[in-house]
């Protein structure tokens, strides 16, 4: 549900799909159906391609479409190979990064340390960072949620971060891509923890956008942005497919 002042936003998060091809009929028709819609939708939209397609990706869009990176290494430049610095990616014109995705924190290990190092060096570069949280099946099976969430951001928050430049993203482990998402009063006490969070450690926490994300899809989005303090989704499988996420974003208001 709308917190005053604050614009939802519809990400979308390819995670390590898409082609050439695929890029640009995603984009055309994404672009197609916001130029029918007069140019802008109550929520921002946002896509997060794979390196390689950035530059593609932010060729075919105009400025209402944003585009970001999937991560970004904390250091500025140097030997560090297969890594990209915040710096490139706004170089290209990304405006965002999502950062500390649980499949980073598994895949490659990722503490909530080296996310916040990731995103003061976002910050650095003038992006806004997305940083995600999120509670494994079994730490929510044990009453956990709330504690590891907490911990998650207290740790992940870079210290001159605002509601300007940083969005979180919930993220339950357990929900995505399976098609399960939690209930409206699990997902309302959760992010309901992270707004308090974020009021306590941030001048502007009331104005930071709280994503919700996992197995968000046209039939359950608007029940999901109807929650109190969510102020968008972080989309995965369904931002694959032009009509579905733009049923999303539509329902982002
Ligand atoms: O991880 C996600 C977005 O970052 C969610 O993925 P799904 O929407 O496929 O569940």
């Amino acid at each position: 549900m709308s917190t005053p002042n604050v614009r939802p936003l519809a990400a979308g998060n390819w995670k390590m799909n898409g082609s050439s091809e695929m890029t640009l009929s995603l984009l055309k028709g994404l672009t197609e159906r916001l130029k029918s819609a007069g140019g802008s939708l109550a929520a921002e939209i946002l896509v997060c391609p794979p390196f390689p397609y950035l530059a593609a990706a932010i060729a075919l869009v105009d400025k209402d479409i944003a585009v970001g990176g999937q991560d970004c290494h904390p250091k500025a430049s140097g030997a560090h190979t297969g890594d990209v610095a915040a710096a490139m990616l706004a170089d290209i014109g990304c405006r965002y990064v999502i950062l500390g995705h649980s499949e980073r924190r598994t895949d490659h290990g990722e503490s909530s340390a080296e996310v916040a190092a990731k995103a003061a060096a976002a910050l650095v570069a003038k992006l806004t960072a997305i940083i995600c949280v999120g509670e494994t099946e079994a730490e929510r099976d044990r009453g956990e949620a709330l504690k590891i969430v907490e911990k998650q951001i207290v740790e992940s928050l870079p210290p001159a971060g605002s509601a300007s430049n940083l969005v979180i993203a919930y993220e339950p482990v357990w929900a995505i891509g399976t098609g399960r998402t939690p209930t409206s009063d699990d997902v309302a006490a959760v992010h309901g923890h992270i707004r308090k969070l974020l009021r306590t450690n941030l001048a502007d926490g009331g104005q930071v956008r709280i994503l919700y994300g996992g197995s968000v899809k046209p039939a359950n989005a608007a029940e999901l942005m109807a929650i109190p303090d969510v102020n968008g989704a972080l989309v995965g499988g369904a931002s694959l497919k032009a009509e579905d996420f733009w049923a999303i974003a539509e329902a982002c208001r």
